[in-house]
Protein backbone atom coordinates (compact mmCIF):
# COMPACT_ATOMS: atom_id res chain seq x y z
CA UNK A 1 0.00 0.00 0.00
CA UNK A 2 0.96 3.66 -1.00
CA UNK A 3 2.74 5.44 1.88
CA UNK A 4 0.95 8.38 0.47
CA UNK A 5 -1.80 10.24 1.52
CA UNK A 6 -3.38 11.18 -1.58
CA UNK A 7 -2.29 10.86 -5.01
CA UNK A 8 -4.91 12.65 -6.49
CA UNK A 9 -6.87 16.26 -6.15
CA UNK A 10 -10.14 14.12 -5.74
CA UNK A 11 -8.14 12.40 -2.57
CA UNK A 12 -6.68 15.43 -1.11
CA UNK A 13 -10.24 17.20 -1.33
CA UNK A 14 -12.17 14.32 0.27
CA UNK A 15 -9.53 14.52 3.21
CA UNK A 16 -10.21 18.62 3.46
CA UNK A 17 -13.81 17.46 3.21
CA UNK A 18 -13.78 14.70 6.05
CA UNK A 19 -11.98 16.69 8.31
CA UNK A 20 -13.34 17.65 11.87
CA UNK A 21 -14.60 21.09 12.91
CA UNK A 22 -13.55 22.80 16.60
CA UNK A 23 -13.96 21.45 19.58
CA UNK A 24 -17.45 22.49 20.66
CA UNK A 25 -16.61 21.53 24.64
CA UNK A 26 -13.13 23.37 24.18
CA UNK A 27 -15.11 26.08 22.64
CA UNK A 28 -17.91 26.24 25.96
CA UNK A 29 -14.78 25.65 28.50
CA UNK A 30 -12.69 28.79 27.04
CA UNK A 31 -16.12 30.83 27.08
CA UNK A 32 -17.11 30.37 30.77
CA UNK A 33 -13.42 30.92 31.63
CA UNK A 34 -13.01 34.29 29.46
CA UNK A 35 -15.97 35.26 31.30
CA UNK A 36 -14.70 34.57 35.02
CA UNK A 37 -10.93 36.61 34.22
CA UNK A 38 -10.21 39.93 36.06
CA UNK A 39 -11.44 42.12 33.20
CA UNK A 40 -14.57 43.91 32.41
CA UNK A 41 -16.74 41.99 30.18
CA UNK A 42 -15.21 41.96 26.70
CA UNK A 43 -12.52 44.56 27.22
CA UNK A 44 -9.91 42.76 25.75
CA UNK A 45 -11.91 43.02 22.81
CA UNK A 46 -10.45 40.59 19.65
CA UNK A 47 -7.85 39.00 21.90
CA UNK A 48 -10.75 37.43 24.00
CA UNK A 49 -12.35 35.89 20.47
CA UNK A 50 -8.70 35.05 19.21
CA UNK A 51 -7.87 32.82 22.81
CA UNK A 52 -11.55 31.39 22.88
CA UNK A 53 -11.16 30.25 18.44
CA UNK A 54 -7.54 28.96 19.16
CA UNK A 55 -9.18 26.76 22.52
CA UNK A 56 -11.43 25.13 20.22
CA UNK A 57 -8.87 24.26 17.55
CA UNK A 58 -6.43 23.46 19.98
CA UNK A 59 -9.39 21.04 21.69
CA UNK A 60 -8.20 22.57 25.32
CA UNK A 61 -10.12 25.34 27.34
CA UNK A 62 -7.02 26.48 28.43
CA UNK A 63 -5.07 26.61 25.31
CA UNK A 64 -1.54 26.93 24.70
CA UNK A 65 1.10 28.56 22.84
CA UNK A 66 4.07 26.78 22.82
CA UNK A 67 5.50 25.28 19.42
CA UNK A 68 4.62 28.23 16.61
CA UNK A 69 5.91 26.64 13.42
CA UNK A 70 6.44 29.12 9.84
CA UNK A 71 7.16 27.08 6.95
CA UNK A 72 8.53 28.46 3.93
CA UNK A 73 8.07 27.19 0.20
CA UNK A 74 9.62 28.75 -3.15
CA UNK A 75 9.15 28.17 -6.14
CA UNK A 76 9.85 29.03 -9.46
CA UNK A 77 7.28 30.22 -12.50
CA UNK A 78 6.80 30.12 -16.01
CA UNK A 79 4.97 33.39 -16.16
CA UNK A 80 8.28 35.30 -15.31
CA UNK A 81 9.11 34.80 -19.02
CA UNK A 82 6.60 37.52 -19.73
CA UNK A 83 8.45 40.09 -17.82
CA UNK A 84 5.67 40.28 -15.04
CA UNK A 85 8.07 41.25 -12.31
CA UNK A 86 10.41 43.63 -11.48
CA UNK A 87 13.31 41.17 -10.13
CA UNK A 88 14.55 38.47 -11.93
CA UNK A 89 14.09 34.79 -11.34
CA UNK A 90 16.95 33.61 -9.94
CA UNK A 91 16.04 36.02 -7.08
CA UNK A 92 13.89 32.97 -5.49
CA UNK A 93 16.87 30.59 -5.18
CA UNK A 94 19.12 33.40 -4.12
CA UNK A 95 16.44 34.29 -1.12
CA UNK A 96 16.30 30.32 -0.53
CA UNK A 97 19.93 30.48 0.49
CA UNK A 98 19.25 33.61 2.54
CA UNK A 99 16.36 32.36 4.40
CA UNK A 100 19.13 29.18 5.08
CA UNK A 101 22.00 31.25 6.23
CA UNK A 102 19.32 33.37 8.71
CA UNK A 103 19.42 36.66 7.01
CA UNK A 104 15.68 37.05 5.53
CA UNK A 105 13.25 39.61 7.54
CA UNK A 106 10.97 36.03 7.75
CA UNK A 107 14.17 34.47 10.20
CA UNK A 108 14.21 37.72 12.32
CA UNK A 109 10.46 37.83 12.52
CA UNK A 110 10.31 33.62 13.65
CA UNK A 111 12.95 34.51 16.18
CA UNK A 112 11.24 37.39 17.44
CA UNK A 113 8.00 35.36 18.07
CA UNK A 114 10.02 32.26 19.25
CA UNK A 115 9.02 30.34 16.21
CA UNK A 116 10.26 27.32 14.40
CA UNK A 117 11.18 28.17 10.67
CA UNK A 118 11.77 25.54 8.25
CA UNK A 119 12.18 26.33 4.17
CA UNK A 120 11.31 24.14 1.40
CA UNK A 121 12.03 24.91 -2.35
CA UNK A 122 10.53 23.19 -4.63
CA UNK A 123 11.86 22.11 -8.12
CA UNK A 124 13.59 25.70 -8.06
CA UNK A 125 15.07 24.17 -11.92
CA UNK A 126 11.95 23.01 -13.16
CA UNK A 127 9.81 26.11 -13.09
CA UNK A 128 6.04 25.56 -13.67
CA UNK A 129 4.81 25.79 -17.45
CA UNK A 130 3.72 29.56 -18.68
CA UNK A 131 0.39 29.49 -17.95
CA UNK A 132 -0.47 32.11 -20.97
CA UNK A 133 0.24 29.00 -23.14
CA UNK A 134 -1.95 26.21 -20.90
CA UNK A 135 -2.14 24.45 -17.41
CA UNK A 136 0.74 25.67 -15.24
CA UNK A 137 1.06 22.35 -13.61
CA UNK A 138 0.07 18.69 -14.18
CA UNK A 139 -2.19 17.05 -11.64
CA UNK A 140 1.12 14.97 -10.97
CA UNK A 141 3.30 18.29 -10.47
CA UNK A 142 0.66 19.71 -8.36
CA UNK A 143 -0.27 16.96 -6.17
CA UNK A 144 3.50 16.33 -5.66
CA UNK A 145 3.45 20.34 -4.23
CA UNK A 146 0.67 19.84 -2.03
CA UNK A 147 2.24 16.63 -0.31
CA UNK A 148 5.23 18.94 0.27
CA UNK A 149 3.10 21.08 2.21
CA UNK A 150 1.45 18.52 3.86
CA UNK A 151 4.72 16.75 4.94
CA UNK A 152 6.23 20.12 6.50
CA UNK A 153 3.57 20.53 9.06
CA UNK A 154 5.25 19.23 12.23
CA UNK A 155 2.96 17.02 14.17
CA UNK A 156 3.92 18.89 17.29
CA UNK A 157 2.97 22.51 16.12
CA UNK A 158 0.66 24.08 18.03
CA UNK A 159 0.18 26.78 15.61
CA UNK A 160 1.07 27.69 12.03
CA UNK A 161 2.12 30.07 9.33
CA UNK A 162 2.24 28.86 5.82
CA UNK A 163 4.76 31.81 3.40
CA UNK A 164 6.72 32.06 0.42
CA UNK A 165 8.83 33.40 -2.01
CA UNK A 166 8.79 33.53 -5.68
CA UNK A 167 9.39 35.58 -8.63
CA UNK A 168 6.08 36.06 -10.37
CA UNK A 169 3.88 34.85 -7.98
CA UNK A 170 1.74 37.57 -7.54
CA UNK A 171 0.89 37.41 -10.58
CA UNK A 172 0.03 33.93 -10.50
CA UNK A 173 -2.15 34.34 -7.34
CA UNK A 174 -4.15 38.07 -9.39
CA UNK A 175 -4.62 35.26 -11.73
CA UNK A 176 -6.26 32.65 -9.75
CA UNK A 177 -8.57 35.35 -7.99
CA UNK A 178 -9.88 36.87 -11.19
CA UNK A 179 -11.11 32.67 -11.70
CA UNK A 180 -12.62 32.13 -8.38
CA UNK A 181 -13.83 35.74 -7.99
CA UNK A 182 -14.38 37.26 -11.92
CA UNK A 183 -14.63 40.84 -12.52
CA UNK A 184 -11.83 42.72 -14.54
CA UNK A 185 -8.28 41.27 -14.24
CA UNK A 186 -7.07 45.36 -13.52
CA UNK A 187 -9.26 44.64 -9.98
CA UNK A 188 -6.77 41.71 -9.04
CA UNK A 189 -2.74 43.18 -10.33
CA UNK A 190 -0.87 45.07 -8.44
CA UNK A 191 2.66 45.92 -8.15
CA UNK A 192 3.92 42.92 -6.24
CA UNK A 193 7.88 43.57 -5.77
CA UNK A 194 7.55 47.20 -7.76
CA UNK A 195 6.14 46.86 -11.05
CA UNK A 196 5.54 50.33 -13.08
CA UNK A 197 2.16 51.61 -14.72
CA UNK A 198 3.38 49.31 -17.76
CA UNK A 199 3.99 46.73 -15.45
CA UNK A 200 0.01 47.19 -14.28
CA UNK A 201 -1.01 47.10 -17.85
CA UNK A 202 0.51 44.09 -18.85
CA UNK A 203 0.36 41.67 -15.62
CA UNK A 204 -3.47 42.40 -16.19
CA UNK A 205 -3.29 41.17 -20.14
CA UNK A 206 -0.86 38.32 -19.13
CA UNK A 207 -3.70 36.71 -16.19
CA UNK A 208 -6.69 37.33 -19.07
CA UNK A 209 -4.72 35.60 -21.43
CA UNK A 210 -4.63 32.70 -18.64
CA UNK A 211 -7.76 32.23 -17.72
CA UNK A 212 -8.56 32.13 -21.80
CA UNK A 213 -5.56 29.47 -21.88
CA UNK A 214 -7.30 27.66 -19.28
CA UNK A 215 -10.74 27.76 -19.70
CA UNK A 216 -11.86 25.06 -16.88
CA UNK A 217 -10.69 26.86 -13.91
CA UNK A 218 -13.23 29.29 -13.51
CA UNK A 219 -14.91 28.43 -10.26
CA UNK A 220 -13.32 25.36 -9.43
CA UNK A 221 -10.61 26.06 -6.72
CA UNK A 222 -8.06 23.01 -7.06
CA UNK A 223 -8.14 23.04 -10.72
CA UNK A 224 -7.28 26.45 -10.62
CA UNK A 225 -4.71 25.88 -8.50
CA UNK A 226 -3.25 23.42 -10.78
CA UNK A 227 -3.77 25.71 -13.66
CA UNK A 228 -3.02 29.32 -12.47
CA UNK A 229 -1.11 28.61 -9.41
CA UNK A 230 2.65 27.67 -8.63
CA UNK A 231 4.54 25.22 -6.37
CA UNK A 232 4.83 27.20 -3.53
CA UNK A 233 1.37 28.01 -3.95
CA UNK A 234 0.19 24.41 -3.92
CA UNK A 235 2.35 23.79 -0.93
CA UNK A 236 1.29 26.29 1.56
CA UNK A 237 -2.36 24.78 0.52
CA UNK A 238 -1.31 21.44 1.33
CA UNK A 239 -0.09 22.61 4.64
CA UNK A 240 -3.10 24.77 5.05
CA UNK A 241 -4.89 21.42 4.86
CA UNK A 242 -3.19 19.37 6.78
CA UNK A 243 -2.87 21.95 9.64
CA UNK A 244 -6.85 21.40 9.18
CA UNK A 245 -7.14 18.08 9.78
CA UNK A 246 -4.52 17.46 12.60
CA UNK A 247 -6.56 21.16 13.99
CA UNK A 248 -3.93 23.29 13.79
CA UNK A 249 -4.76 26.90 13.91
CA UNK A 250 -3.00 28.82 10.91
CA UNK A 251 -1.90 32.60 10.63
CA UNK A 252 -2.70 33.58 7.16
CA UNK A 253 -0.07 35.83 5.58
CA UNK A 254 -0.68 38.20 2.10
CA UNK A 255 -1.50 38.04 -1.49
CA UNK A 256 -0.31 34.85 -2.42
CA UNK A 257 -0.84 32.85 1.22
CA UNK A 258 -4.44 34.63 0.71
CA UNK A 259 -4.72 32.63 -3.11
CA UNK A 260 -4.11 29.65 -2.06
CA UNK A 261 -6.05 29.54 0.82
CA UNK A 262 -9.31 30.65 -1.66
CA UNK A 263 -8.51 27.85 -4.14
CA UNK A 264 -9.09 25.22 -0.66
CA UNK A 265 -12.66 27.16 0.47
CA UNK A 266 -13.66 27.43 -3.47
CA UNK A 267 -12.97 23.52 -3.30
CA UNK A 268 -14.16 22.85 0.00
CA UNK A 269 -16.57 25.74 1.79
CA UNK A 270 -15.40 25.84 5.54
CA UNK A 271 -11.89 24.74 5.13
CA UNK A 272 -10.49 27.80 6.17
CA UNK A 273 -12.03 28.07 9.75
CA UNK A 274 -8.90 27.28 11.37
CA UNK A 275 -7.39 30.41 9.94
CA UNK A 276 -6.51 34.07 10.52
CA UNK A 277 -5.71 36.75 8.36
CA UNK A 278 -2.55 37.69 9.94
CA UNK A 279 -2.15 40.74 7.74
CA UNK A 280 -3.67 42.99 5.29
CA UNK A 281 -1.28 43.73 2.77
CA UNK A 282 0.20 46.49 1.04
CA UNK A 283 -0.82 44.59 -2.95
CA UNK A 284 -3.64 46.70 -3.65
CA UNK A 285 -6.02 43.55 -4.17
CA UNK A 286 -5.63 42.10 -0.78
CA UNK A 287 -8.37 43.65 1.32
CA UNK A 288 -10.75 42.66 -1.59
CA UNK A 289 -9.48 39.04 -1.34
CA UNK A 290 -9.76 39.21 2.33
CA UNK A 291 -13.10 40.27 1.93
CA UNK A 292 -14.35 37.63 -0.46
CA UNK A 293 -12.87 35.42 2.54
CA UNK A 294 -14.73 37.01 5.24
CA UNK A 295 -11.38 37.46 7.01
CA UNK A 296 -10.90 40.57 8.80
CA UNK A 297 -7.30 41.03 8.90
CA UNK A 298 -5.02 41.36 13.17
CA UNK A 299 -2.78 43.98 11.57
CA UNK A 300 -2.36 46.42 8.48
CA UNK A 301 1.21 47.89 8.66
CA UNK A 302 1.52 48.29 5.19
CA UNK A 303 3.71 45.67 4.65
CA UNK A 304 4.19 43.65 1.30
CA UNK A 305 6.97 41.14 1.42
CA UNK A 306 5.49 37.61 1.17
CA UNK A 307 7.66 35.05 3.38
CA UNK A 308 5.16 34.80 5.59
CA UNK A 309 5.87 38.16 7.03
CA UNK A 310 3.02 39.83 8.15
CA UNK A 311 1.99 36.42 9.66
CA UNK A 312 5.02 36.18 11.49
CA UNK A 313 4.07 39.59 13.02
CA UNK A 314 0.85 38.39 14.14
CA UNK A 315 2.16 35.37 16.20
CA UNK A 316 2.61 37.74 18.85
CA UNK A 317 -0.80 38.76 19.08
CA UNK A 318 -1.88 35.34 18.87
CA UNK A 319 0.71 34.56 22.17
CA UNK A 320 -0.91 37.81 23.68
CA UNK A 321 -4.32 36.67 23.45
CA UNK A 322 -3.46 33.28 25.12
CA UNK A 323 -0.99 34.61 27.64
CA UNK A 324 -4.00 36.76 28.92
CA UNK A 325 -6.84 34.25 28.60
CA UNK A 326 -4.76 30.93 29.94
CA UNK A 327 -2.50 33.20 32.86
CA UNK A 328 -5.26 35.46 33.83
CA UNK A 329 -6.67 34.88 37.55
CA UNK A 330 -10.56 34.75 37.99
CA UNK A 331 -12.28 37.00 39.55
CA UNK A 332 -12.65 34.64 43.00
CA UNK A 333 -9.44 33.69 42.57
CA UNK A 334 -8.32 37.31 42.95
CA UNK A 335 -10.74 38.50 45.22
CA UNK A 336 -12.04 41.28 42.87
CA UNK A 337 -15.64 42.16 43.36
CA UNK A 338 -17.45 41.59 39.99
CA UNK A 339 -20.15 43.54 38.31
O1 LIG B 1 2.60 38.75 0.47
C1 LIG B 1 2.35 39.74 -0.24
O2 LIG B 1 1.30 40.36 -0.10
C2 LIG B 1 3.32 40.13 -1.31
C3 LIG B 1 3.08 41.25 -2.08
C4 LIG B 1 4.02 41.61 -3.04
C5 LIG B 1 5.16 40.83 -3.25
N1 LIG B 1 5.36 39.72 -2.51
C6 LIG B 1 6.59 38.89 -2.70
O3 LIG B 1 7.24 39.28 -3.90
C7 LIG B 1 7.42 38.20 -4.78
C8 LIG B 1 6.43 38.27 -5.91
O4 LIG B 1 6.40 39.53 -6.51
P1 LIG B 1 6.42 39.60 -8.12
O5 LIG B 1 6.49 41.07 -8.42
O6 LIG B 1 7.67 38.89 -8.57
O7 LIG B 1 5.17 38.95 -8.57
C9 LIG B 1 7.20 36.94 -3.97
O8 LIG B 1 8.43 36.41 -3.57
C10 LIG B 1 6.33 37.39 -2.81
O9 LIG B 1 6.75 36.76 -1.61
C11 LIG B 1 4.48 39.37 -1.53
C1 LIG C 1 14.72 40.68 -2.43
C2 LIG C 1 13.36 40.00 -2.37
C3 LIG C 1 12.96 39.38 -1.18
C4 LIG C 1 11.70 38.76 -1.13
N1 LIG C 1 11.06 38.09 -0.19
C5 LIG C 1 9.88 37.69 -0.65
N2 LIG C 1 9.76 38.12 -1.89
C6 LIG C 1 10.86 38.78 -2.24
C7 LIG C 1 11.24 39.41 -3.42
C8 LIG C 1 12.50 40.04 -3.47
C9 LIG C 1 12.90 40.71 -4.75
Amino acid sequence: MSQQPFSTLAEFKALLEAANGPDAAAIQAAQERNGQLTKPPGALGRLEELAIWVAGWQGNGRPELNAPQVVVFAGNHGVTAQGVSAFPAEVTEQMVLNFQHGGAAINQLSKAAGAQMDVHALELDRPTQDFTQGPAMSEDEVVSALLVGWNAVSEGADLLVTGEMGIGNTTSAAALFLALYGGEAEDWVGRGTGVDDDGLVLKARVIREGLAANPAVSGNGLEALRCLGGREVAAMAGAMARARVLGVPVILDGFISTAAAACLQDSVPGSLDHTVAGHVSAELAHANALDRLGKEPLLSLGMRLGEGSGAGVAINILKAAIACHSGMATFAEAGVSDG
